[in-house]
């Protein structure tokens, strides 16, 4: 296990923690340690929710290490985004709920992690932005692309394009965030909800993650609709559906075995 990314599991919720002092930047180290704990979860039946915070108060992620990136070349930038781009699809591909728990400033691939998530929750102190323009540098995590679908293009251009930076209660108000709690409380905030996740099925979680994320591949409506109905009948090969249904109707609780 990195250092760089600290795991705990409780129950069924992993934790994972960005430990990179002062800042929790991001380097290639870091990133490819975040791509193979998702890998490993992803391979933990018992594991069916995931909460990312960051060490300490002040920072989420301040994004990239900037040091390294004072004489980079293209080979270097090249090798840099490569593992940006497999540890946050690997995060978004993440078979259970992600939650991002922003307990401080999430900054250029910091916040591109928090986008690569399910659910954003902020703390109030909390500050947001993308601000990879203003050192010659943009967002290649994925910024670009998940930013304005949950904000809108307006919102986004002008984090992006304008450096705007938002705090907790302008993340709320334009949908960068679901939700602001006050400070010290995300991760409280953020496994109260994992554990909400955790009493659902975690084979209908899996195929409801996917159908959602589907629409930001451009499949059409029509599509998206056969698509469920063709998830909805998979289902009934999961050990999951049978257990659920008969929960309820034996009213008890599911004990879910994810398969
Ligand atoms: C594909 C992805 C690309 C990217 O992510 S590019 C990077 C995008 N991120 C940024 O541009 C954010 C850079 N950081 C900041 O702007 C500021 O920080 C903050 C506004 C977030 C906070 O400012 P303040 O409260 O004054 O703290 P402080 O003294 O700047 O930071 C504490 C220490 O952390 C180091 N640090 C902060 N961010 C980074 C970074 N991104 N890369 C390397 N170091 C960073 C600083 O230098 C300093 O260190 P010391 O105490 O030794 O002076």
């Amino acid at each position: 296990m990195s250092d760089l990314i600290q795991l705990e599991k409780r129950d069924h919720i992993a934790i994972l923690t960005i430990a990179n002092p002062p800042a929790n930047t991001w380097t290639a180290d870091s990133l490819a340690a975040l791509a193979r704990i998702v890998a490993e979860l992803n391979d933990d039946r018992n594991i069916y929710a995931l909460v990312v915070t960051g060490q300490g108060e002040k920072f989420f992620s301040a994004g990239a290490d900037l040091k390294t990136f004072a004489d980079g070349d293209r080979a270097m930038a090249n090798e840099m985004a490569q593992r940006f781009g497999e540890a946050f699809a690997a995060l978004t591909a993440f078979r259970g709920v992600s939650i991002a728990a922003i307990n401080g400033y999430a900054m250029g691939g910091g916040l591109e992690c928090a986008l690569s998530c399910d659910i954003r929750i902020a703390e109030e102190h909390a500050q947001m932005a993308l601000p990879e323009a203003s050192v010659g540098l943009l967002p290649c995590a994925g910024g670009t692309q998940n930013l304005p679908w949950l904000v809108g293009e307006g919102w986004a251009k002008r984090m992006i394009l304008c450096g705007e930076r938002v705090d907790a209660a302008k993340a709320l108000q334009i949908g960068l965030v679901e939700e602001v709690v006050p400070s010290g409380q995300a991760l409280e905030a953020a496994l109260k909800l994992a554990e909400g996740a955790c009493k659902q099925s975690p084979s209908s979680i899996a195929s409801c993650k996917q159908l959602v994320m589907s629409a930001r591949d451009g499949r059409s409506h029509s599509d998206g609709w056969r698509m469920e109905r063709e998830l909805f009948v998979e289902l009934f090969h999961t050990e999951d559906q049978k257990e659920g249904v008969n929960a309820f109707l034996d009213k008890r609780k599911p004990q879910w075995k994810n398969r």
